[in-house]
């Protein structure tokens, strides 16, 4: 049974994140498709062997000339030139556009050698044989240069990059089948509290709905974890450790919800006090009851208090970074604002406390949401930041500057 008599001091937020993220060590290097690499981190540099575009190419669709051939060309006065071959995309082999002639081209095919300009086929007329061309070009015009994009040997992706579409798109455009990936952590969210019942079930007096498990579930997942959620394990120490036994060898990190504060069944508490879990309790609210450790030396174990809104803010504020650090990314934190805040706030000194709120691009002001309790969920579920304040504050006026974290 959890010992309740010797309350320890508050450990500040830093020093609590700090040991979370020495728990977990970057996960490992694997070689994955393209196809696979969506929101993962580039494990190492990329570097394009060839350039882009691999070769001059025209912009429009029209006719590859010599401007020296339309430099009198106009509305009233269309040069005419005799059409002596059709360029589509991929044609390779390429006759020289002879001096007084066109090529019909098409947007991306290359420009054959002697050409060096593009003139759209909205300023001819269109012609296949012969065609008017009622417009001058100057040189250069409406052509696309080998490595204007990217030249050879020079870097387009930075190891840490948490690859998103445009990346994955221009690492297939530099002809790269397979990127160096970190896997992503593979963490389990256990849920305990003999309350809790699954939804969809119907709901008896004294019992909840789970919640916890599914949204830490989705925000391991959100910041690139692999998640496997297992609810509803009993309050039984026992049953608690039976539930971990199949899971150990493929876990990195567990995370639990509940069970870990000064109640007579926190089975939490209980089960992994002995078995490499330290219970600590940190200068912050919410989320002040917190644990860390390895389970008997073996995956990393992060324990949440089971409040709703404590244990997502406290995954905000201890796990995501760790989580997204092993996962190799280069940006670990939520994007911070100092925003300006609508409404005057109290918090209690000595503890750091992080309110939901409304952050206003626009007008850069931010309006807490909710109050401070660590029930509201559906508050915290409407708002898009945290605010991150102080330690010693007591009351901050309107008007007052407050860090806010964009999240998601
Ligand atoms: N005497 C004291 N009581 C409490 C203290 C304290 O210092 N002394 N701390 C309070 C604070 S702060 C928090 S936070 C909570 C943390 O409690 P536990 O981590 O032990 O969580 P439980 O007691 O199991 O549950 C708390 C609350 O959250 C609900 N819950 C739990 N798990 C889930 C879940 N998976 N899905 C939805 N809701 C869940 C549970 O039903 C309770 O209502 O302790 C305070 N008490
Ligand atoms: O830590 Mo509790 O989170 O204040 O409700």
């Amino acid at each position: 049974m959890a010992d309740t008599t010797h309350p320890s001091p508050l450990v500040p937020v830093s020093e609590h994140r700090a040991k979370v993220a020495a728990l977990l060590e970057p996960t490992a290097i694997e070689h994955r498709s393209l196809d696979d690499c969506l929101g993962l981190a580039l494990a190492e540099d990329l570097t394009s062997t060839i350039p882009l575009p691999p070769f001059d190419n025209s912009a429009m669709d029209g006719y590859a000339v010599r401007s020296v051939d339309l430099t009198r060309a106009g509305p009233e006065q269309p040069v005419m030139l005799p059409v002596t071959a059709d360029i589509p995309a991929g044609r390779i082999e390429l006759p020289a556009l002879e001096p007084g002639t066109a090529h019909r081209i098409m947007t991306g095919s290359q420009v054959p050698p002697g050409a060096d300009a593009t003139v759209p086929v909205e300023r001819t007329d269109g012609g296949t044989e012969q065609v008017s061309v009622y417009e001058a070009a100057r040189p250069g015009a409406h052509l696309r240069r080998a490595g204007e994009d990217v030249s050879a040997g020079t870097r387009v992706l930075a190891v840490g990059t948490s690859l998103n579409a445009a990346h994955l798109g221009v690492a297939s455009a530099v002809g790269t089948a397979r990127l160096p990936v970190h896997r992503p952590p593979r963490v389990l969210v256990l849920s305990t509290g003999s309350e809790l019942v699954a939804p969809g079930e119907p709901l008896r007096a004294g019992q909840i709905y789970e919640s916890n498990g599914m949204m830490l579930a989705a925000a391991v997942r959100q910041a690139g974890g692999q998640a496997h959620l297992l609810r509803f394990v009993p309050d039984d120490v026992d049953a608690f450790h039976a539930a971990l036994a199949p899971h150990l060898d493929t876990t990195d990190l567990i995370i639990t919800s509940g069970g870990v504060s000064a109640g007579a069944y926190e089975v939490v508490k209980d089960a992994l006090t002995d078995n490499g879990v330290e219970f600590t309790s940190v200068a912050m609210q919410p989320g002040k009851p917190q644990g860390l450790g390895r389970y008997r030396g073996g995956p990393a174990v992060v324990t949440l208090p089971g409040n709703p809104v404590s244990s997502m803010v406290s995954f905000e504020v201890f796990v995501r970074p760790a989580l997204r650090r092993a996962a190799g990314h280069e940006v670990t934190l939520r994007p911070r604002r100092e925003a300006t805040l609508t409404e005057s706030l109290t918090s209690s000194p000595g503890k750091r406390q992080y309110r939901r709120g409304l952050f206003d691009a626009e007008t850069g002001t931010v309006t807490p949401h909710g109050g401070p309790g660590s029930h509201l969920l559906s508050a915290m579920a409407r708002a898009n930041c945290l605010l991150d304040i102080d330690e010693d504050a007591a009351e901050i006026p309107a008007g007052s500057p407050v860090t806010t974290w964009l999240v998601d």
